[in-house]
């Protein structure tokens, strides 16, 4: 079962070594060290013992050799005394019987040795063999050493040649010599005993002395009488006696062999016998036993490290792989510690039939204090089922299990109701271990958060808050599931505001914004729970209403209740301003069977409430959707029309007309408005209401207010050329004209290719067009002006220019709107208004115009109260260019009179 030992901590001097202590006592160490004491002993013992058989052979041997030579000396003065006595019978015959009755005087009595082993000779003063036994030729010994020294020495003392074989006699044999005195003393011959050296060595004995055992005799001279060695016997080596008191030596004899060698000198005679034992037939059972030890030490030995390596070996690798679970299990306990998971051992508890009846929680690491609020020793032997019984219930224990049964790893998220973590969403990761499971629980939160924020943003509008286009359609089709399923009607509203874009462009687009969002709270507020509002973008609104019944009439109340919300006013940027709403409906069967085709229809509806004059609802009818029809089709004309314009055709294209404007003061016509018209091969003369919006939509208003500005300028010139008075010449510009990069230049270029004076042109821009973008729109007339051209505004009053910025524009004249100048005559509010727009003309040294100056009372009003100029009805309506050449002509011919 996994565990989790405490985290390893820094090492202090004396933990590691205790830990190196420690690892001595580690089978795979002490165990070879034990095994090798062990050896260690069972050599020493081995070597003592063999040490001691060493001694006990070496003092066997020795006592071998000294048994050996006492044997040999006494077996040797046996028979040298036996000789020496032979000599002395001998000589004492001779000196008896002379030296020819010797011998037979003593072979009567039976006193000479056989002669199969001894010949005994008589040699004359002269060194003549004169007797001998067996008998021989005669032979002269006067030229042998024991001759010599016999006739030079008269000490009474045997001598002993040399063993020779000689002409006489090819085998070895020795002689054995005394000296014959006469009765006088004086040297009277020798009597001699000649043996074989074999005589010698007879005691030699191969079961004790082995096969290079040594016996021998020689003489005190160092010559080597007779040698025995295994069944060969030699003589006339020369040896080195040293010691001749019987001690044992080591010696490496004449034929190289080590041998303990025993010298042991004889009494009578100058020689000495020599005993020795070959050191390596003495010690060959030693040996023989040594290596009996030193195999069964080396067997035992090398079993016991072959035992002792695969032992250590094994429990090496047992050491090893518990070192390696050891630092696997401290890493793990490291790792988990600094982990951002709560980790938790989990030890199965068997149920019955092999079940898992509960989890005992066997380690956990700090984390996991923070996610069950509990302190990890209180943690530690609880069952999980007790620590958190909700799991029994929420699948969660099941899951577990699962995991423990199957061995098969699983994840999981939940939101946690434990004390600490509660609401919190969690991640586990289950993966079974021996005996149980590892859970491995990752707090989530935040990422749920993001994902959560990044799908509500996915799905509603940040604006507002509300569901967006997305999840509007999820929920249309949910809502007609839900209808088709129950048979009940789902109702939807497109919702487009009237007069947003006005205030939008005129105070901005945070009023704009602040106006989208109390109108959605507005709207809002007039729903059921289970409906949904949402914003579909600019000042598009759509309603779901589900559950309805099929009868649409029956929206109606609920309809004019938002139409009024909306149209109530609202406060933005410090300004009281108003906008309605224009509301298409539709009804699920009736009017589409999805959500798209229910959107498309809704929308046909609202433009159709829009056409009828805005702040209405319409439910949709089938016809509606021609009116999309009749826009492409509006759509295709009008570029037909760019098309048939530049080509010059008669029966399509644009044309201008002009109308006057006329000095209050002095009733002169001083300029005139450049006013569109399409000239429609089939509807004939067209309102520029009908298609400046779709030009505007389209873009194709770029390139139409550009023929605009150069027809004038060639119409102005053109009057002036005919010799009539220079008129000003006012064209209005919309707003994607005017944001339009190249307009200066187009100007500039009008102006150019018309020989105009930028001085008699003027270009009238609304409140709402310089608005929209203040910096850019007044660096732009800015540009105008320096060229010459001058600007005016236009609709004066229904915009929201503030007043502060209205000063910064490089205008020169204002244009009261038509709206306040219709009912000026009745109206106090339009009369304040109007005069308030003359004195603030006034004050910014700009002529103030009014526009759709249709009465006399009007003009009157605007004269009394000083206001500069008028153009109306009252003095001429738009009129064709020939129309103000004759207007011109007239005038100056009034001039000439
Ligand atoms: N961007 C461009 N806009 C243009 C151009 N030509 C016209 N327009 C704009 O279209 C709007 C409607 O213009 P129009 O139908 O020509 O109406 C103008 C006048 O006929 C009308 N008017 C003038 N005097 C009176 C009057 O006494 N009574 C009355 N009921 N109507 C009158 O007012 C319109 C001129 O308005 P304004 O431009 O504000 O001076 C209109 O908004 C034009 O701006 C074009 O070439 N480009």
């Amino acid at each position: 079962m996994l565990s989790l030992p405490s985290p390893p901590r820094r090492k202090a001097p004396g933990s590691r070594l205790a830990r190196w202590l420690g690892r001595g006592l580690d089978t795979h160490i002490s165990l070879p060290l034990f095994a090798v004491l062990l050896v260690i002993g069972l050599w020493i013992l081995t070597l003592r013992v063999i040490d001691a058989d060493r001694a006990a052979a070496t003092a066997a041997v020795h006592a071998a050799t000294l048994e050996r030579i006492e044997t040999y000396e006494a077996q040797m003065s046996r028979s040298l005394n036996g000789i020496d006595q032979t000599l002395k019978v001998l000589k004492y015959a001779v000196e008896l019987n002379g030296t020819a009755g010797a011998l037979p005087a003593l072979r009567e009595q039976g006193l000479l040795p056989p002669g199969l082993v001894f010949v005994v000779a008589i040699a004359d003063r002269d060194g003549r063999v004169v007797a001998s036994n067996p008998e021989a030729r005669a032979h002269d010994v006067s030229g042998t050493a024991y001759f010599l020294y016999h006739r030079d020495n008269n000490l009474g003392l045997p001598f002993v040649g040399a063993t020779v074989g000689d002409s006489i006699k090819s085998e070895p044999h020795l002689h054995f010599t005394r000296r014959i005195n006469d009765r006088a003393g004086r040297f009277a011959g020798i009597a001699i005993v000649e043996a074989d050296p074999s005589y010698f060595t007879s005691a030699y004995e191969r079961s004790r002395d082995g096969e290079q055992g040594m016996l021998g005799l020689a003489g005190l001279d160092g010559l080597m009488r007779a040698l025995r060695v295994g069944d060969s016997v030699s003589w006339g080596q020369r040896i080195e006696l040293g010691h001749t008191d019987g001690g044992v030596a080591l010696h490496k004899g004449p034929d190289g062999v080590l041998r303990y060698t025993s010298v042991q000198r004889l009494h009578g005679f100058p020689l000495a016998i020599v005993v020795g034992l070959a050191r390596d037939e003495q010690f060959a059972p030693f040996n023989e036993k040594r290596q009996t030890f030193l195999a069964a030490a080396s067997g035992a030995s090398a079993l016991l490290l072959l035992v002792v390596a695969v032992v250590s070996g094994w429990a090496w690798q047992l050491a090893r792989v518990r070192r390696r679970a050891r630092r696997a299990q401290e890493t793990y306990a490291a790792a988990s510690e600094g982990s951002l998971d709560a980790f938790f051992v989990l030890r199965v508890v068997p149920g019955p039939g092999g079940t898992v009846a509960d989890f005992a929680v066997e380690a956990t690491n700090s984390r996991a204090e923070g996610i069950i609020g509990l302190p990890r020793a209180e943690m530690q032997g609880m069952l999980l089922c007790d620590m958190l019984p909700h799991y029994r219930t929420n699948g969660i224990f099941d899951d577990i299990a699962l995991v423990a049964l199957d061995g098969k790893p699983r994840e999981g998220e939940w939101q946690a109701s434990s004390r600490e973590a509660r609401g919190r969403w969690l991640h586990r990761q289950v993966v079974a271990v021996e005996d149980g499971v590892v859970v491995i629980v990752r707090d989530i939160t935040e990422r749920k958060q993001v994902e959560e924020r990044i799908f509500h943003m996915a799905h509603h509008d940040e604006l507002t808050g509300l569901p967006n286009r997305n999840l509007m359609h999820n929920r249309i089709e949910g809502a007609i599931r839900n209808a088709a399923r129950q048979g009940s009607a789902v109702a939807l509203a497109f919702v487009d505001l009237d007069g947003f874009k006005l205030v939008n462009d005129g105070l901005g687009h945070k009023a704009g914004d602040e106006l989208l969002r109390v109108v959605s709270k507005r709207m809002g507020a007039c729903l059921r729970r289970n409906d949904t509002l949402a914003r579909f973008g600019g000042d598009e609104f759509v309603i779901l209403l589900p559950d309805q019944s099929h009868d649409p009439q029956a929206l109606a109340p609920l309809l004019e209740k938002i139409r009024i919300a909306v149209t109530e006013e609202i406060e933005v940027a410090g300004q009281a301003v108003q906008v309605s709403c224009s509301m298409g409906v539709v009804m699920y069967p009736r009017d589409g069977m999805d959500a798209s085709a229910l959107l498309m229809n809704a929308d046909a509806a609202m433009y159709r409430a829009k056409d009828l004059g805005s702040n209405n609802f319409q439910f949709y009818a089938r016809e509606m959707n021609a009116s999309v029809e009749e826009k492409l089709v509006l759509l295709d004309g009008l570029r037909n029309a760019v098309q048939a314009t530049f080509e010059g055709a008669d029966n399509n294209g644009f044309r201008l007309l002009y109308q006057p404007k006329v000095d209050l003061r002095t009733g002169r016509l001083f300029g005139v408005e450049a006013l569109i018209r399409w000239q429609h091969p089939e509807h004939g003369m067209v309102p520029p209401q009908r298609f400046i919006g779709l030009a505007e939509e389209s873009g194709l208003i770029v390139e139409i207010g550009d023929w605009v500005v150069r027809e004038a300028c060639r119409q102005a010139r053109a009057w002036m050329d005919a010799g009539l008075p220079p008129v000003t010449m006012s064209v209005n510009v919309s707003a994607r004209q005017f944001e339009e990069s190249r307009l200066v230049d187009r100007v500039a270029a009008a102006l150019r290719d018309s020989r105009l004076a930028p001085e008699l042109l003027e270009l009238e821009v609304t409140e709402s067009l310089i608005m929209r973008d203040l910096q850019k729109s007044v660096a732009k007339m800015r540009e105008l002006k320096a060229m010459g051209v001058s600007l005016s505004i236009d609709d004066f009053g229904t915009g929201y220019s503030s007043l502060s910025s209205l000063k910064t524009f490089p205008i020169s004249r204002l244009k009261i709107d038509k709206s306040f100048v219709s009912e000026l005559a009745d109206n106090p509010d339009d009369q304040a208004i109007a005069m308030a727009v003359i004195s603030l003309g006034h004050k910014l040294n700009l002529r103030v115009i009014a526009e759709g100056v249709e009465t006399e009372q009007q003009r009157a009003f605007l004269r009394e109260n000083e206001c500069d100029e008028m153009q109306g009805y009252l003095f001429s309506k738009p009129v064709t260019a020939s129309a103000i050449e004759d207007m011109l002509e007239a005038y100056a011919l009034e001039l000439e009179m």
